[in-house]
């Protein structure tokens, strides 16, 4: 078994237990509900966006504790500050050391800026949770759902007005999207093996039509890097650890975004 097939055991057996103690008709009541989701189609094509989605990720099976002493507010605040286009907050528990109250925390404090809620997407229950915590964009990951599952949590999700980052890793996982305008998240690390790659990326881009917002997700430390991927169409650019590994990830934002030519 690879990380990601234990990951999504783990996840399956995990919402199966959630179901029993959380009915969908309470999610349905929760304050959520009655926000309408900010656009992150839109954010990352206004004219001046920065294109960075800068995550909230305490720990990962690949690197371990990155930072566990910093506040979800404190540091989704810093990347407000830095003009980030978007924030992403990992809720995965059990491997990612984060929790749905992050997300809350994090939109306590936060009107104007789209959140995504990161986490391992395999039941429609949790998109319905995405939308109650106050998320605006849901993450499909494309290596562990079949074509139908992509297609019906895409349509879940579109019909709660959230967003959806559809994430590939390579051809095979792209041919089962229905790719007609959808926000293409191309990860550098593939998850079954943790390689970080950014010529595998650049190379699958070419076959995203331009109909699609291109992200380009993981792996990016420098803002040189930033410069050389708006060159193959990318728009967005998820970074999480090269952030959260400092003391104050905010100001590391801040100063990343600064360098971007
Ligand atoms: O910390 P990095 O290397 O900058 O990567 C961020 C983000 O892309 C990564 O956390 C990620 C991309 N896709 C995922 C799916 C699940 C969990 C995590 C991820």
């Amino acid at each position: 078994m690879n990380v990601l097939d234990k990951i999504i055991a783990h996840k399956k057996k995990e919402i199966t237990q959630l179901k029993r103690e959380v009915l969908v008709e309470k999610l349905v009541k929760s304050p959520g509900f009655n926000r309408t989701p900010i656009s992150l189609k839109k954010s990352l094509t206004v004219n001046g966006s920065t294109g960075i989605i800068a995550e909230f990720k305490r720990q990962s099976p690949s690197k371990g504790i990155i930072n566990d002493k910093v506040s979800v507010v404190d540091v989704t605040q810093g990347y407000l500050d830095a003009n980030v286009a978007a924030q992403s907050i990992l809720t995965d528990t059990h491997f990612f050391g984060g929790t749905i109250l992050d997300v809350i925390q994090a939109r306590a404090v936060n009107d104007i800026t789209p959140i995504l809620r990161k986490d391992f997407i395999v039941d429609g229950f949790q998109i319905v949770e995405a939308k109650a915590i106050g998320a605006d964009v849901i993450l499909l990951i494309a290596a562990c759902l079949t074509k139908e599952e992509l297609k019906n949590y895409g349509k879940l999700a579109e019909d709660l007005g959230l967003d959806v980052l559809y994430e590939v890793h390579s051809k095979e996982e792209l041919d089962k999207i229905d790719l007609d305008h959808k926000i293409i998240g191309i990860n550098n690390r593939n998850l079954k093996t943790f390689e970080v790659d950014l010529e595998h990326s650049i190379e699958l881009a070419s076959q995203i039509p331009s109909s699609c917002i291109k992200v380009s997700e993981s792996g990016i430390s420098d803002p040189r890097i930033i410069t050389g991927l708006k060159e193959y169409g990318f728009q967005g650019f998820l970074i999480g650890e090269n952030f959260m590994k400092t003391e104050d990830p905010g100001y590391a934002c801040q100063e990343f975004i600064s360098q971007i030519r």
